[in-house]
């Protein structure tokens, strides 16, 4: 029997304005438990407009927000406080505290078990810093302090705002790690992100904003489907016959490039197996690799012309 996830985040046409500035325009979306919901967007799209509207910072002026059950600018925010963790775009500690006596603090604060305090900077990797000032840290360090902060109290959904700048490439792919033990218990993650070279196998959907309105809302093969955007294909070989100068004059392909070594052919996704099927019986075709588009590919053609 198929399983349809709880709704942990409900925005139902929310608009919210500031004077003249429409920093949110009636933007509707849901995320589901257990979901990694991807925030993109310009600068001033509106991902921390949004993100603060879920942690009951920001009330919207029309629409209805709703959050683990409640409106989270309501009476419902000190119980949705307990269950929701956050790790803020500039994050900033006390510099004369150790990592341990920080995170203690925030245990304390968030009324958090705090022996769970040594295993949480174990998991980010921060275990041998633990006694060290933060001040001593690196901008890399107190952003896996941040997300430890953020993990406290195994909250039921977790709003990262631009998570991985400052983080190594192995920083990174830890960061991404620890969101998948997330996901596997059930928790919810929403996060912003400029950074898409490598998110896309931990997300499970992206909402694009612009102009504070909603873009594309969807799973990798929903946004390709919809963008609709030719496929790379990468031929390696020295390619002259009469084969190839055919299927180079199709009208739905686009040559890109060619040279002694090989060629790259933009064709639509219908257009795909056709053309591979073709290329693998050409003789002067020593190699074939195919790339749909990425992520960023589809970032770009749905944010194109948007205005922050
Ligand atoms: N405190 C504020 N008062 C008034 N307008 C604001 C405020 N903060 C943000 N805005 C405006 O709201 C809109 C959305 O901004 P927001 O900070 O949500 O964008 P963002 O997508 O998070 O951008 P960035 O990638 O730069 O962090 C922008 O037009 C911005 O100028």
């Amino acid at each position: 029997m198929s399983h349809t996830p709880r709704s942990v985040i409900e925005f139902s046409d929310v608009t919210l304005r500031h004077g003249n500035l429409t920093r949110l325009e009636t933007l509707s979306f849901s995320a589901g438990q257990g979901e990694v919901l991807a925030l993109l967007g310009h600068n001033g799209a509106g991902k921390t407009t949004t993100m603060h509207l879920i942690l009951g910072l920001l009330s919207p002026d029309s629409g209805s927000v709703e959050v683990l059950g409640g409106a989270p600018d309501s009476r419902h925010a000190a119980s949705l406080r307990q269950r929701l963790g956050y790790l803020p775009e500039n994050v900033s500690f006390y510099e004369a505290l150790t990592g341990l006596e920080v995170l203690d603090y925030f245990a304390r604060l968030k009324r958090a078990d705090r022996r769970q305090v040594p295993t949480l900077l174990e998991k980010v990797g921060l275990g041998h810093a633990a006694r060290r000032r933060v001040k001593t840290y690196s901008k890399g360090m107190r952003q896996r302090l941040g997300l430890a902060q953020a993990l406290l109290g195994e909250p039921s959904l977790v709003l990262l705002d631009e998570p991985t700048t400052g983080l190594d490439p192995a920083a990174t792919r830890d960061f991404y790690t620890t969101l998948d033990e997330l996901r596997g218990r059930g928790g919810t993650v929403v996060l912003s992100s400029h950074i898409l070279p490598g998110i896309e196998p931990y997300i499970d959907r992206a909402l694009v904003l612009g102009g504070g309105q909603r873009l594309a809302l969807g799973s990798m093969a929903t946004l390709r489907h919809e963008a609709a955007l030719p496929v790379m294909i990468r031929v390696r070989g020295r390619l002259t016959g009469d084969g190839w100068q055919a299927l180079t004059q199709k009208p739905e392909h686009a040559l890109l490039a060619q040279d002694a070594s090989g060629a790259e052919l933009a064709v639509p996704e219908y257009a795909k197996l056709d053309t591979l099927r073709k290329l693998a019986v050409m003789h002067d075709v020593t190699d074939i690799a195919v790339e749909p588009p990425t992520l960023e590919h589809l970032y770009q053609h749905f944010s194109r012309g948007a205005h922050p």
